[in-house]
């Protein structure tokens, strides 16, 4: 059985159809990458799957268990957690106190709260700052901050909305890097991601989005071959370019 099971998910905003009939799962112990142009619906299923949005039809499975409709706290308690593309730290209050925000959710203990914070704080390679007010930090800080925060709700599926989005390419080694390690660790990510270097060495699978659609689903050695996703990316003109070079090459 997969950890989560999206099936035929569709959501409408009035008239658009953000979303449409998309259905694919996400292994245990995996890393997913759900890519696609802009507009092409990928943060609006994230908002679905964690319970920001209602769909309009189809079904979210959480470990077998039908979650659609469930609101985003009962899926952060149920092991479901995410980051934004646009990361809020409580900026007067320091790395860890931030961290600890997120271990409270799992339980009222402070010692208890206070030990996955500094585990969390760890993993995500911030405890040179921990004790630093979190809105003096770097764009790259901020974003692991972002992740440890989620991490420490003790979630077993991670969904990463544009993690490395604005990062320099050294901040992009760093974070790539910790999700990495949170793979190791056993949990389980979905990743929005523009950035193909991040996103393409590491993920177990890859599936594209265009126009709200479901248009491929592979192996990522695979997915970049795909001309139906080079043309979504690219628009036909240019793929049948990038095609003929290739053959001619
Ligand atoms: N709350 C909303 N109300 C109305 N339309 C929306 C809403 N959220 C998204 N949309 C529309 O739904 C479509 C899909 O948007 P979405 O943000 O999910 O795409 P995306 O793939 O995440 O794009 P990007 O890569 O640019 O972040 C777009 O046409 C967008 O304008």
């Amino acid at each position: 059985m997969a950890l989560l099971e999206v099936r035929d998910l569709t959501m409408k905003f009035g008239s658009l159809l953000a979303n449409s009939d998309v259905s694919f799962e996400v292994e245990k112990g995996t890393i997913v990458g759900l890519i696609g142009p802009n507009g092409a619906g990928k943060t609006t299923l994230f908002n679905c799957v964690a319970g920001l949005y209602k769909p309009t039809s189809g079904r979210v499975v959480f470990k077998g268990v039908d979650v659609t409709n469930l609101p985003a706290y009962k899926m952060a308690r149920l092991g479901v957690a995410r980051t934004f593309q646009v990361v809020r730290p409580l900026k007067e209050m320091t790395v860890f106190e931030n961290i600890m925000v997120g271990a409270y959710m799992r339980t009222s203990d402070s010692s208890k709260a206070a030990a996955a914070a500094e585990r969390c704080m760890e993993l995500c390679f911030l405890g040179d700052d921990r004790d630093r007010p979190a809105g003096g930090l770097t764009i790259g800080n901020k974003k692991r901050l972002e992740v440890a925060r989620a991490l420490a709700t003790g979630p077993e599926l991670l969904l990463l909305d544009e993690a490395v989005a604005g990062l320099t390419s050294t901040e992009i080694k760093e974070m790539v890097e910790v999700i990495v390690r949170l793979r190791r660790e056993g949990i389980t990510i979905l990743m929005v991601e523009h950035i193909m270097e991040a996103i393409m060495p590491i993920a177990d699978k890859i599936v594209v989005l265009a126009s709200g659609k479901k248009i491929a689903e592979g192996a990522p050695a695979d997915i970049v071959k795909d001309p139906v996703v080079t043309t979504a990316y690219f628009g036909e003109k240019f793929s049948k370019r990038l095609k003929e070079r290739k053959e001619g090459a």
